[in-house]
Formats: C-alpha cells, sequence, structure tokens
C-alpha cells in the first residue's frame, strides 16, 4: 500500500483535475467493489471472453470485455467480429445508475446520462495503456471510469497530443475518475500498476480491473 502514501500523488480528497475532469477518490465502498468483481467474473465468462486488442497488430497487455457494445479499434458493433463472433452481454441497468450517481457528484448533467457502452479493463502487474483519446463515440457525453484492485498511475493529459503538459494521478481501488465537456478528448493512459496496493476487502486479490462507460451515440 505503500504507494498511496506517496506524496507525489497529493491528498486523496475529490478534486477537479482539469476544466471537465474530476477525480473521486474512495467513491465505491468496499461492498460495492467486491459486488462488482463478482460480476466481473460473471462477465469474463463470456460469451465473449477478455480479450487483447490488436492495435497495429499487437496485442495489447490490457484485457478487455465489453458490455452493450463490443469495442475493437477503433468502432463499435454489437457482436465481438474480432474475437469469437458472439453478441456482447447486454449492458446492465445498475451500472448506468451507477455512473450517473457519480456524475452527481460533477457539475455534468447526472439524469441525461445514458451509457450504452462499457469497456472493462483487467490489467497484471505489467499490463500497460499508452497515450490515447477515447473518440469512437458519436455522443460528446462524459466518460465515467471506476477502478477496483491494485492502483494505477493513470496519466491524465492535454486534447492536442499525447505529451506534456499531462498530470499523474494515483487511482487506487474504488476510486472514480470523470472526463467529459473540455477534457472528453484528453490524451490519458496508464503507465504503471503498482502491484500489491489491492487493499484487503475489496475483492480482488491482485491485479486492476477498470470499467469505463460511454454513451456510443449509436442507437440501437
Ligand atoms: O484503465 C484506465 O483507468 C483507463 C482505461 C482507458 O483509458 C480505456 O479503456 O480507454
Ligand atoms: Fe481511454
Amino acid at each position: 500500500m505503500d504507494a498511496l502514501f506517496d506524496a507525489d500523488f497529493g491528498a486523496r480528497e475529490p478534486r477537479r483535475v482539469a476544466p471537465g475532469a474530476y477525480h473521486l477518490p474512495g467513491w465505491l465502498a468496499p461492498e460495492q467493489q467486491r459486488w462488482i468483481v463478482e460480476r466481473y467474473w460473471d462477465w469474463s465468462q463470456g460469451p465473449v471472453p477478455p480479450r487483447g486488442a490488436k492495435v497495429a497488430g499487437h496485442e495489447m497487455s490490457v484485457k478487455t470485455v465489453c458490455l452493450g457494445w463490443h469495442w475493437q479499434p477503433y468502432r463499435y458493433s454489437r457482436e465481438a467480429s474480432d474475437v469469437n463472433g458472439a453478441r456482447v452481454l447486454p449492458f446492465p441497468d445498475w451500472l448506468a445508475r451507477a455512473g450517473r450517481l457519480a456524475l452527481a457528484e460533477t457539475d455534468f448533467a447526472a439524469d441525461a446520462y445514458t451509457p450504452d457502452a462499457a469497456l472493462v479493463n483487467f490489467y497484471d502487474d505489467s499490463a500497460r495503456m499508452g497515450m490515447h483519446q477515447d473518440k469512437d463515440e458519436d455522443s460528446a457525453a462524459p466518460v465515467v471510469s471506476f477502478s477496483i484492485g491494485d492502483a494505477c498511475t493513470f496519466r491524465f493529459g492535454n486534447t492536442e497530443h499525447r505529451n506534456r503538459p499531462y498530470e499523474d494521478v494515483l487511482l487506487a481501488s474504488g476510486d472514480v475518475f470523470v472526463f467529459g465537456g473540455p477534457a472528453r478528448l484528453a490524451y490519458h493512459g496508464v503507465p504503471r500498476i503498482h502491484a500489491g496496493t489491492a487493499p484487503a476487502g475489496c475483492g480482488l486479490g491482485a491485479g486492476r480491473i477498470n470499467i469505463t462507460l460511454r454513451e456510443t451515440g449509436l442507437g440501437a
């Protein structure tokens, strides 16, 4: 857990990181985290198993399973044509409600938020995610991100390019991060997982689960 006390990461208080970007530390209670981890094991049974998406021929180290719509570089579809062709699981109502409750802690309109896709990522100790924009959605609605398990360094940058200026934020188990409005197309990534920092009681012994909610804007 020592990384959680690293001075570089600052206070664990709700904070606006940039215009349109919010960090809500410890927003999910341990019981909620454990329940979501249980759902994760259900989701990973398929019909579409978690897989490392292939970006420019390279398999991502992060393993992703999708709900509602399947994401592959760089589009959404109902069937996972790059995995096994099966239709992805539906987007659960409780997850949309969780997204609205989290958004209510920000300046974004929560009631109108209707996410229809979730990317559920699993990181082992060595998994990374390079700097990228979430730009395959036809909606300007915010992205709401939930983290469970090991903490990570989440790098949150600017909308122009993947380089500085950026800020490194520690996302620990139970944390929510929201980016929308002027931050919706900010580059972001995960350069490091802090192995061994998953708190007892979060339901995940090792590794990190991250769930991002998105509105695809694709309709039915
Ligand atoms: O794991 C995270 O915190 C970020 C995940 C992410 O950026 C994505 O799935 O597009
Ligand atoms: Fe992303």
